[in-house]
């Protein structure tokens, strides 16, 4: 395989390739935003080219959408599809019950609502996103532009008797102004440390008027694709509380890896 790319570039290739062989002609898939993703996407351009593959995708930003048209995915939006077979996207960290925090790349929103509407949601990522306990990356929450600095001190005020190690709220920032979202929102990123319940702190967060949605993914992830630098996959089922080991061959799909190293 090229040598250029790095070990966790080979580890999140390995985990969406083995991730997009879950997809089958005539499925209507959820296609994740970030890095991981995004080679999920390659994959899946891939077997369309090669295989004739016939899919629907439903992005969960405008940069997968435009990502997924340009490997020659047919995209459609979440309302025409209405229900999606399977949605694989990243995460920036899971827990043993896998138990997820996403949001790192600002597309929560979408990247919840498209995987809640699936019969199935994959996860791929290195390993080093796993964690024993949620929360040593910051919490994204997705807020409305609106009042957002009330909106801070009302989270800010709602950590304090959480069981939560920090408590700093940030406004995120894309260079000197404001986040924007797809959804013209903001992101407030939560520096807990450590989130001893994440299924009441996703509730609780989730009343403060002027939140919209936050990072946490709670009982909506079935399997995660661990890759690994030397081609190695660990995929966890949480339904069938299985452990499967693989491996990919690199070298067939060399002319990708050139692709996504442009
Ligand atoms: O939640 C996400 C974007 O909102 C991403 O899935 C998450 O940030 C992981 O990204 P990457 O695969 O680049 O590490």
């Amino acid at each position: 395989m090229s040598s250029e790319l790095s070990p966790i570039d080979k580890a999140k290739f390995v985990a969406a390739k083995q991730a997009s062989s879950y997809v089958e002609d005539g499925m209507k898939v959820g296609l994740g935003s970030g890095s991981t993703a995004a080679w999920l996407v390659k994959c899946l351009g891939e077997r369309v080219e090669k295989e004739g593959l016939k899919i629907k995708g439903v992005p969960t930003s405008s940069r997968t959408a435009a990502l997924a048209r340009e490997v020659g995915i047919e995209v459609i939006s979440l309302d025409e599809a209405k229900w999606l077979d399977l949605t694989i996207d990243g995460a920036d960290e899971y827990d043993g019950n896998l138990n997820l925090i996403k949001g790192g790349g600002g597309s929560l929103l979408q990247e919840k609502i498209v995987a809640t509407a699936s019969d199935q949601m994959i996860v791929i990522a290195d390993a080093s996103k796993q964690v024993e306990t949620l929360g040593t990356f910051p919490l994204p929450i997705e807020v409305i532009p609106f009042g957002w600095q009330t909106t801070k001190t009302l989270v800010e005020e709602t950590l304090i008797g959480m069981d939560v190690l920090g408590r700093k709220v940030t406004l995120r920032m894309n260079g000197d102004a404001p986040f924007y979202t797809d959804e013209g929102n903001h992101i407030l990123d939560m520096h807990l440390n450590r989130i001893g319940n994440a299924r009441q702190l996703s509730l609780i967060v989730n009343q403060i008027p002027g939140v919209v949605e936050n990072g946490l993914f709670i009982d909506i992830c079935d399997v995660v694709i661990i890759g690994f630098g030397d081609g190695r996959v660990e995929s966890r089922d949480i339904n069938e509380g299985s452990v499967e080991e693989d491996r990919i061959e690199f070298v067939e799909t060399e002319n990708l890896f050139a692709d996504l190293n442009d």
